[in-house]
């Protein structure tokens, strides 16, 4: 298959590099870029040398338009004008961004930004791969799910669809490390305000709130407000996620247990763990899984419900590959047998 990554440059696309790689169904990885167009790939990243000395591309329509797949992965605003005239004329395409996973009023309001027009909005399906992996199969666009979502998603869901948690103020508190805001650096991610400081930001209006919301409408028929809250943790990769919920009346810990390890028993992806006294993202760093942990407090009768995950691969990258192998027919775990690097 031939391959084409918008926004190689960036975190997501080096991070897709780094997986497809190592994927057998690949005969060419054609890379492009809006800025430095001409130059060889290996010149730009040093650590790519011998690996991947071809010449970043210009994006033009014409050459994607010969491509099987097209991953990108752009700020949010690119995707919405640029894949318009390609989506459904040929290739596949998995949008990392965010333009593709909100309805148009609520993209406008919570990205602030002109949404894509709705004839093409249409056409997109939500990867979350383990809980639409039919509707994956044929999309020909697929809105691949935000970072804090997937976490957050995956670790709700069960319990939302089987009713063992009582939605009603369902508060979920997140923490992400600091990749997930791209390889600009800002007044909020740079080294000297990071390091050695933990914060909260966009309380109360990250734009991943209506992601989260629409998720669990859409596969849990769950539609009350969520209190979701975002902090930034000095280190590269990871995301931990904990919601907090008490348990549906009559509800055990056990029953909670059972229900997530019959979800996800067929899934390679989620591991559904058992009580420790350590989890933590680095069981996860570098690798596709979603590790889960489930806990309940007698005393208060809440459930915590906790997940960790790297956003570059099981929240950007390495979702989209999976999703690219569901809509080709590959073996699902095909490029991302990964081992987590713990250490
Ligand atoms: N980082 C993460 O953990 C996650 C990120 N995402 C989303 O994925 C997308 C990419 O994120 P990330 O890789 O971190 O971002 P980066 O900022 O690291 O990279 C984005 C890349 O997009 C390219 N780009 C910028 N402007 C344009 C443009 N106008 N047209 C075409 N290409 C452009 C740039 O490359 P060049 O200058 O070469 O064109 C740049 O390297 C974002 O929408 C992000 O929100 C989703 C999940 C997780
Ligand atoms: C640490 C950090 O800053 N993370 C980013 C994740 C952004 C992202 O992935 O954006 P979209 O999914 O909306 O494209 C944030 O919280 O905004």
């Amino acid at each position: 298959m031939k391959v084409g990554i918008i926004g190689a440059t960036g975190y997501g696309g080096l991070e897709l590099i780094r997986l497809l790689h190592r994927h057998s169904g690949i005969s060419s990885i054609d890379l492009f870029t809006s800025s430095d167009e001409g130059e060889l790939f290996s010149h730009k990243y040093s650590y790519l040398m011998n690996i991947y000395d071809t010449p970043l591309h210009k994006i033009r329509i014409e050459h994607l338009a010969k491509l099987d797949v097209i991953f990108t992965s752009t700020p949010s605003g690119v995707t919405s004008r640029l894949l318009p005239p390609l989506i459904g004329k040929g290739p596949r395409i998995i949008d990392l961004s965010g333009d593709y996973r909100l309805s148009a009023q609520d993209y406008s309001e919570w990205y602030g930004k002109e949404p894509a027009p709705e004839t093409s909005l249409r056409k997109s399906v939500y990867g979350l791969t383990e809980w639409n992996r039919e509707a994956v199969k044929d999309a020909v666009m697929v809105a691949n799910p935000g970072c804090y979502p997937t976490a957050v998603l995956l670790s709700l869901l069960p319990a939302v669809k089987n009713g063992l948690i009582d939605t009603d103020s369902l508060i979920i508190d997140a923490k992400s490390g600091v990749s997930g805001a791209g390889n600009k650096p800002n007044q909020m991610t740079h080294f000297s305000e990071t390091n050695e400081s933990l914060s909260i930001y966009k309380v109360n209006k990250h734009q991943h709130i209506p992601e989260i919301e629409t998720g669990l409408a859409q596969f849990a028929e769950k539609t009350r407000p969520i209190t979701f809250s975002t902090h930034l943790v000095p280190m590269t990769r990871g995301i931990l996620a904990a919601a907090y919920a008490p348990l549906a009346d009559g509800v055990s810990k056990k029953q909670l247990q059972e229900c997530y390890q019959d979800t996800y028993s067929d899934e390679t992806f989620v591991r559904v763990m058992p009580d420790g006294p350590k989890f933590s993202t680095n069981q996860v760093y570098g690798s596709n899984y979603c590790d889960l942990q489930l806990h309940v407090d007698p005393r208060t009768n809440r459930a915590t419900i906790v997940s960790v995950i790297d956003n570059l691969v099981k929240g950007a990258a390495g979702q989209a590959i999976q999703n690219m192998n569901v809509q080709f027919g590959f073996k699902e775990t095909e490029g991302l047998d990964l081992v987590p690097s713990y250490i």
